[in-house]
């Protein structure tokens, strides 16, 4: 036990003072994972909760914790923190704090550390742990054991909250505590000075830009709007008020007009010689052919505020500056006569096209996209690889009505996808419909675990499982693959197939089990309406002729021609 420390020194003062200036500033969800050396915050934690000021999340693998406080995080509006204790616990974070740092998502990591006289002792689970996330965090702060955190706390929640700047994005304070990590004899769990703190309301970074009435005598133009992930619905509006065409990826949540080109990725092929000029809000991160256009020389480009987030590095790009709504509406002009109807009749018939092709597999991945798009869940949760790219290709322009869609697009990992759909539901508080592939499924499985006791969220977490990564088929290595040059490595060593059985993982972790073979099987089985929160959907699937089945696809729509109108 440590000598007996004046109050303001204790570790667990230390805690209380980090939590009551978090919670004054709107900060409402813990993620926590067990330890030791964090104990001072989750003691103190407990007592924010029994006051009622704070939740807290339990999670025991602290990389699904931070993926789960991502979701959180975007399905609040407002920071999360994560505490956990010091060594590799920490930098279970990393890979969660990155995806942070890309999609400017405000997480406060609260590492709980040694204090520096038990450095370089040998002391265990000690590393050099201040800087951990390096590039990662808009700041790494450290709080000396003893010391006031008020600075700190300050700082913290300023680079959270982010500036004109500097977008939002996550941050690490280092809490260095000293023994005793516990409360005095004589504190009990109830009875702290809690309810004297007043919860505040997270004020976040700059209000959205107010956007202006549209500009008047505008040219017209051959024009095409991007809308990226985080593009938002001022993209769709900008498409709307202006006419022009919109190729909105289903992570953009501007997919919800008439203005959307379905078919954009394949059409851009078609269409690339009659393109003038480029509008891009958020950032495009599904397909090749979009970087192409982005990279055509002849084609001006516009990126619309760009997020301050390590996307666009100044000078990278080439691009046209306008630092107003009506500049960029000048810059687009109006769409030129038969413009938007000859994108949206050349979707038409791509449709045509991708419905008459032929499929070996029962069901596809278009199938599920279709299925769960009618199905419009409130909150939507895409996985990485194949299944967003078949969202993107199948997910019906002006959709019933518009869901919050989500996808970890800023660094498109397979990582951590069923911790942030838990978060995503825990925070919206709405059913939520989470679409992945067998491998991505496989690489978050342990994320399945829910901590007895704690509010279940409602998930539907469908996996199209085609028994192994099936998007290196689409790429260049199907080709060597194909070739046979290389035995079987593209299989065995992109592929990874698997063999899982998931209706023993479900069991495994309390999950209830659906199966859905058939497109028509996988609408029932959504409509359905199930008392239990936590549903796993399989979808099994075939893989084998993919590769076959997207040239064809490519093939037959890159040789329509463009509309006479
Ligand atoms: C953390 C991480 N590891 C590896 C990758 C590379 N990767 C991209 S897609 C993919 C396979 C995904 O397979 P699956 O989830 O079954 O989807 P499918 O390709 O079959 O549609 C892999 C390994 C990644 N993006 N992120
Ligand atoms: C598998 C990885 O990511 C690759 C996935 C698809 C991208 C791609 O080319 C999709 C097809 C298209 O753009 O039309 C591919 C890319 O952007 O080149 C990604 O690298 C991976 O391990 O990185
Ligand atoms: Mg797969």
């Amino acid at each position: 036990m440590g000598m007996q420390q004046p109050d303001e020194q204790r570790a667990i003062t230390t805690a209380r003072h980090v939590l009551s200036g978090l919670i004054r500033a709107g900060i409402r969800d813990l993620v926590i994972s067990p330890g030791s050396r964090s104990a001072p915050l989750a003691y103190a934690a407990a007592e924010a909760e029994a006051a009622g000021i704070l939740a807290i999340h339990v999670r025991i693998d602290e990389r699904s914790a931070a993926f789960m406080a991502l979701g959180l995080s975007q399905s609040t509006g407002r920071p999360v923190a994560l505490a956990a204790t010091s060594g590799s616990a920490i930098g279970q974070m990393l890979p969660a704090v990155m995806e942070a740092n890309h999609t400017a998502t405000p997480l406060l990591v609260l590492s709980a550390d040694r204090p520096d006289e038990l450095h370089g002792t040998g002391a265990s689970q000690s590393t050099r742990q201040k800087n951990l996330f390096g590039e990662h965090v808009r700041l790494a702060a450290n709080v000396a054991a003893g010391v006031d955190p008020g600075d700190q706390v300050q700082q913290a929640l300023a680079a959270l909250a982010g500036d004109q700047h500097s977008a939002a994005g996550p941050v690490q304070l280092n809490l260095q505590f000293r023994d005793p990590l516990v409360p005095a004899p004589q504190e009990r769990i109830i009875g702290q000075a809690w309810t004297a703190i007043e919860p505040g309301v997270w004020q976040g970074s700059a209000p959205a830009q107010q956007l202006g009435m549209p500009a008047q005598d505008l040219v017209p133009r051959r024009t095409v709007v991007i809308a990226g992930h985080g593009a938002g619905a001022e993209a769709q509006r900008f498409a709307q008020e202006l006419g022009l065409p919109l190729f909105a990826e289903p992570s953009s949540n501007a997919r919800f007009s008439a203005n959307a080109i379905g078919h954009y990725r394949p059409l851009i092929a078609v269409g690339m010689d009659h393109i003038e000029r480029v509008v891009l809000f958020g950032r495009p991160t599904l397909s090749r052919p979009v970087g192409k256009l982005l990279a055509n020389p002849v084609i001006d480009s516009v990126i619309w505020q760009p997020a301050p987030v390590a996307w666009y590095e100044a000078g990278r790009r080439r691009e046209t500056p306008v630092s107003s709504w009506s500049q960029l509406q000048e810059f687009a002009g109006t769409g030129a006569e038969n413009w938007l109807a000859s994108w949206q009749q050349l979707d038409a018939q791509a449709l045509q096209v991708r419905q008459g092709l032929n499929h070996e597999s029962a069901i596809t991945g278009v199938d599920v996209a279709e299925a769960i798009w009618e199905h419009s869940p409130e909150v939507l949760l895409l996985g990485s690889s194949n299944i967003v790219r078949d969202f993107d290709l199948a997910a019906r322009p002006a959709a019933k009505r518009s869901m919050a869609a989500h996808a970890n697009r800023g660094l498109a990992g397979i990582d951590g996808t069923i911790a942030t759909a838990l978060g995503l539901a825990q925070g919206s508080k709405q059913r939520t419909l989470a679409v992945m592939g067998d491998i991505t499924f496989a690489h978050d499985a342990s994320s399945l675990s829910w901590t007895p006791g704690e509010e279940q969220p409602r998930v539907d977490l469908v996996v199209y499982n085609d028994g192994g990564g099936a998007i290196f088929s689409t790429l260049e290595h199907g080709a060597v693959d194909a070739s046979g040059r290389y035995a079987n490595a593209v299989e065995r060593l992109f592929a990874t197939p698997q063999q899982l059985s998931l209706p023993a993982l479900a069991e495994a972790y309390g999950w209830q089990y659906a199966r859905a073979a058939s497109k028509e099987e996988l609408s029932a089985v959504l409509a359905s309406t199930q008392p239990a929160n936590l549903r796993l959907i399989e979808v099994p699937a075939s893989r084998s002729s993919l590769r076959a089945e997207n040239l064809e696809l490519n093939q037959q729509v890159g040789q329509l021609a463009w509309p006479e109108l």
